[in-house]
C-alpha cells in the first residue's frame, strides 16, 4: 500500500511559503494556504502551490511562513488553532522566536502553554531569492541546499521542550523537498548566520549602494565580478530590517573585524608604495582565498573547485537547451551554470562547472560540434 503523506498547511504565501507548497505538492502532498493577503494566496492557489484552506481542514503539519516580526505570534496562534498539528517555522532568525514563545509559555495570562510547545520546532531553510512573494516561487529552490532544523529547548534546564516525532517531521519535510537537513541551538543558528548570511547581505547592499553615483558608462562596463557580488542587493528592505534587528548583536561583532580590516585597507593604499604596502595587499586578497575555499560544495562536502569553460551562443530561444543536449551527449556532467550577457553583443555566454579531468575533453567536444568554447 502507497504511504500516506503528511497533510501540510502553508501560513504566509510569499515566496518562500509558495515555494514550500509547489515542492511538496509535487512530491504528492495536500497542500492548504492561508495568508492575510488575499492576492498572494490567490497566486500560490494559481500557480499550483495548493488549496485555500477550509474551516474542515486539519493539517498534520502547519509551516509557518511569515515575515520573521510576526513569526512568534503566527506560531503560537497556529499551536492553538490546530491542536494535533506540529507547526514549524521558517523565519531567517531563531533565537528571538524562541524566546518570545517561552515568554508566552511563561505567562499565565497568556494560552500558550508549554505542553503546546511540544509541538513546535524551528527551522531555517538556507535557500531563497532575492525577490519576495508568491510569483518568484520556485518548487526546485531549497534542492541540494542545508535547511536548519532548531528544536525549542528550555534555556534554563537545557532540556529539549519539542516531541522527537515533531523533530522527525519537520526534519522529513525538509528531505522531501530535497534540503540536507542539520540540527543545532537557535543561538548557534544566530551566530552561523550572522556570518555567512547576514554578512554577505550587507557586503553586497554597501557595494551596490556605490553605484548609485556611478556614470552610466562605467556601469556599461560590468562584467560577471559585480554581478556576483551584488545579487542580493535586490534584496527586500521590509525583511532585512528585520533580520538584521533581531540579529544585531551577532553582526555587529563581526563587522567590528570587518571594521578594521576595511581601515586597514584605506592606510595602506592611501600610500601603497610605502614600505610593507604590497605586502599587506596581497595578504588581504590571500586572506580571501583562504575564506573562500573553506566554502563547502553540493550537500556539504568539502569544498571542491570545479574548472569552467564558457560556450558563447546567439541570443536567441533553445540556445542553452542545446548546448546542454550536447553536454549530455558526451557525458560529462554540469555541477553548475551561469549565464551572461556581453554589453552591447547580441551574443549570450553560458559558463559551465565541470570536474576539472573532463574539462579538454568537452571544450574539444563541443568545438567539434560546432560551439565556440573558450576556456575560463
Ligand atoms: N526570502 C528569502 O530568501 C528567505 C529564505 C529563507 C527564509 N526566509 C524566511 O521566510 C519567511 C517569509 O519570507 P518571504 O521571502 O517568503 O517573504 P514574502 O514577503 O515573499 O512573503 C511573506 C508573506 O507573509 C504574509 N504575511 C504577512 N503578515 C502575515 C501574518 N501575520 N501571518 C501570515 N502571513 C503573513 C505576507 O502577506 C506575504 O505573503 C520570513 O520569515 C523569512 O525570514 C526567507
Ligand atoms: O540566495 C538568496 O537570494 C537568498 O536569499 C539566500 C539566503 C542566504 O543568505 O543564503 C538569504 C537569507 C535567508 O534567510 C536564507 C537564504
Amino acid at each position: 500500500m502507497a504511504e500516506r503523506r503528511a497533510t501540510i498547511l502553508v501560513r504566509g504565501t510569499g515566496l518562500l511559503g509558495t515555494s514550500i507548497g509547489l515542492g511538496l505538492r509535487a512530491a504528492g502532498h495536500q497542500v492548504w494556504l492561508s495568508d492575510p493577503s488575499p492576492t498572494a494566496q490567490r497566486i500560490a492557489e494559481d500557480v499550483g502551490a495548493g488549496t485555500l484552506l477550509s474551516s474542515a481542514d486539519e493539517p498534520d503539519l502547519v509551516v509557518v511562513a511569515s515575515p520573521p516580526e510576526v513569526t512568534a505570534q503566527e506560531v503560537a496562534q497556529a499551536l492553538q488553532t490546530h491542536p494535533r498539528s506540529v507547526v514549524m517555522d521558517i523565519a531567517s532568525v531563531k533565537a528571538a522566536v524562541l524566546q518570545d514563545l517561552l515568554h508566552w509559555a511563561k505567562d499565565d495570562d497568556h494560552p500558550l502553554t508549554y505542553e503546546d510547545l511540544r509541538r513546535y520546532v524551528g527551522t531555517h531553510p538556507m535557500a531563497g531569492r532575492e525577490k519576495s512573494g508568491p510569483v518568484a516561487a520556485r518548487g526546485e529552490l531549497f534542492t541540494s541546499m542545508p535547511w536548519v532544523i532548531c528544536p525549542a529547548v528550555n534555556p534554563h534546564t537545557e532540556e529539549q521542550i519539542s516531541d522527537p516525532d515533531a523533530v522527525d517531521s519537520v526534519t522529513a519535510l525538509a528531505r522531501r523537498l530535497g534540503a540536507s537537513a542539520h540540527q543545532m541551538s537557535a543561538v548557534k543558528h544566530d551566530e552561523s548566520v550572522a556570518l555567512i548570511s547576514h554578512l554577505p547581505q550587507i557586503a553586497a547592499s554597501l557595494v551596490a549602494s556605490r553605484l548609485q553615483e556611478a556614470a552610466p558608462g562605467a556601469l556599461a562596463l560590468s562584467g560577471n565580478g559585480l554581478r556576483d557580488v551584488t545579487r542580493i542587493a535586490a534584496s527586500d528592505p521590509n525583511l532585512w530590517v528585520q533580520i538584521l534587528s533581531a540579529n544585531a548583536h551577532h553582526v555587529v561583532e563581526i563587522l567590528y573585524g570587518v571594521r578594521d580590516d576595511v581601515e586597514r585597507l584605506i592606510s595602506t593604499l592611501e600610500d601603497p608604495a610605502a614600505p610593507g604596502g604590497q605586502a599587506d595587499i596581497a595578504q588581504l586578497i590571500a586572506e580571501g582565498n583562504a575564506g573562500v575555499a573553506r566554502v563547502p560544495g553540493k550537500h556539504g562536502a568539502p569544498p571542491q573547485s570545479f574548472a569552467q569553460l564558457t560556450v558563447i551562443v546567439d541570443d536567441r530561444p533553445g540556445q542553452i537547451a542545446a548546448v546542454l543536449n550536447d553536454v549530455a551527449d558526451v557525458g560529462v556532467n554540469v555541477e553548475d551554470l551561469h549565464m551572461a550577457h556581453s554589453a552591447g553583443h547580441q551574443v549570450g555566454m553560458v559558463e559551465l562547472s565541470v570536474l576539472p579531468a573532463r574539462r579538454n575533453e568537452l571544450a574539444d567536444a563541443l568545438t567539434t560540434m560546432g560551439w565556440k568554447v573558450v576556456l575560463s
